[in-house]
């Protein structure tokens, strides 16, 4: 089986074909609460009878080595061998803790990703990157593991909450603004009102595959599309740890981006005019994440652990331009400290 990616009607239907093929030993669904209510019921009629479902809670406090535990008890007691195909059918904690549990399950299985949130239809199921969270750290453990297939069908977003919608929008607007500056243009016009996602989800994925095709590991290019996620990270990480106060990624990885965005312009990279447009569109969407600025210190701290430093050097990507983004730049934790401080006034 190849790396194989389907967009739209055709997507179901190519892997109902690949789970029937002879070399496929069982098949197995894994899915969140939600998605095994809402998006399961879609999938089922595409898959071979015999097949078992697999569900964890929802959320991303629960993508953990324990929900990665609980996953691979369940494949080794139904002894699960190294021809199993794994769906994983959710959002991209699904997407991120299933294939991280495909990767280390008797040395890696096969598995197909099957988003059914924007975020993870633009972006989390595209590129390999798997893995969970660990002591409150963003993807801490993960390893790099293409699926065998991506599978994205855009009617699943039909059921999805508007707040989640509008924060896989945030990575599709990270793509305009690191790599395509007519996108941003167009779209800035209109909000974030958009008819049909299928045509946004196919310039997304391809503008994301351009990147990682050219650098899968992450060695340079592909930290491109971290742009918004060293502040986004922390801040995420942040309020992840106290209950009631928690943000989806989308929406920290927006106030990373305005943060970010101000670190360019400070540093000389970015015109006051574009970092206007900029903060302009993202304030049009997303409501301002709150915290105080007693607070800021400790949120810039957390980006010490981002994965793209080298040594006590904390490398941020930020863009030249609109549309153009660089990566491996310097900053310090009072950098990123004071720009928080700056969000927090606008
Ligand atoms: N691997 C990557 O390249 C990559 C890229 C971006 C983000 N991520 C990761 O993705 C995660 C965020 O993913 P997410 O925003 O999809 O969150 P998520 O997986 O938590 O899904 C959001 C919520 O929507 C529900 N849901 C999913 N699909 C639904 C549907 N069709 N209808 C109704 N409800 C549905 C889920 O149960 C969940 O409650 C973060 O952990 C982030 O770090 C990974
Ligand atoms: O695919 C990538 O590369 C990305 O950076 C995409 C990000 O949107 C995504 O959130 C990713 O999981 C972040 O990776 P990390 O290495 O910073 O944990
Ligand atoms: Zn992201």
């Amino acid at each position: 089986m190849n790396n194989s990616l389907y967009i739209g009607p055709e997507a179901l239907p190519a892997l109902a074909e690949m789970a029937r093929r002879p070399a496929v030993s069982q098949v197995w669904v894994l899915a969140d609460s939600n998605t095994a209510r809402q998006c399961y019921p879609m999938l089922k009629p595409h898959l071979p009878a015999e097949h078992t479902l697999i569900e964890i809670a929802a959320g991303e406090e629960y993508k953990t080595l324990a929900t990665c535990e609980t996953v691979w008890n369940q494949l080794t007691e139904q002894r699960a061998d190294r021809y199993a195909l794994l769906l994983n059918l959710g959002g991209g904690v699904v997407t991120d803790l299933g294939g991280f549990c495909a990767a280390l399950y008797k040395r890696g299985i096969r598995f197909v990703q099957v988003p059914t949130t924007l975020l993870a239809q633009v972006d989390a199921s595209v590129g390999g990157k798997t893995g969970v969270d660990f002591l409150g750290f963003k993807n801490h453990l993960g390893v790099f593991q293409e699926p065998a297939a991506v599978c994205i069908e855009p009617r699943f977003l039909e059921t999805l909450d508007p707040r989640q919608l509008k924060s896989g929008y945030a990575e599709v607007v990270k793509h305009w603004l690191i790599a395509d500056a007519t996108a941003f243009a167009e779209q800035r016009q209109q909000g974030m009102f958009v008819e049909d996602w299928t045509p946004i989800i196919r310039e997304s994925v391809a503008l994301k595959q351009r990147i990682v095709e050219q650098d899968p590991l992450e060695s340079g290019l592909r930290k491109v599309l971290n742009f918004g996620h060293t502040v986004g990270h922390a801040l995420e990480s942040y309020l992840l740890l106290q209950p009631g106060r928690e943000i989806l990624h989308g929406e920290a990885v927006a106030a990373g981006m305005v943060c970010e965005a101000w670190l360019s312009h400070q540093k000389g990279l970015l015109s006051p005019e574009e970092l206007d447009k900029i903060e302009t569109f993202l304030f049009s969407i997303y409501d301002k994440v709150q915290f105080v600025t007693l607070e800021t210190d400790a949120i810039a701290d957390l980006a010490r652990q981002d994965k793209k430093n080298a040594g006590s050097i904390i490398n941020c990507t930020l863009l030249e331009a609109i549309g153009r983004a660089v990566y491996d730049q310097p900053v310090t934790v009072a950098e990123i400290a004071e720009s928080l401080r700056y969000y927090h006034r606008l």
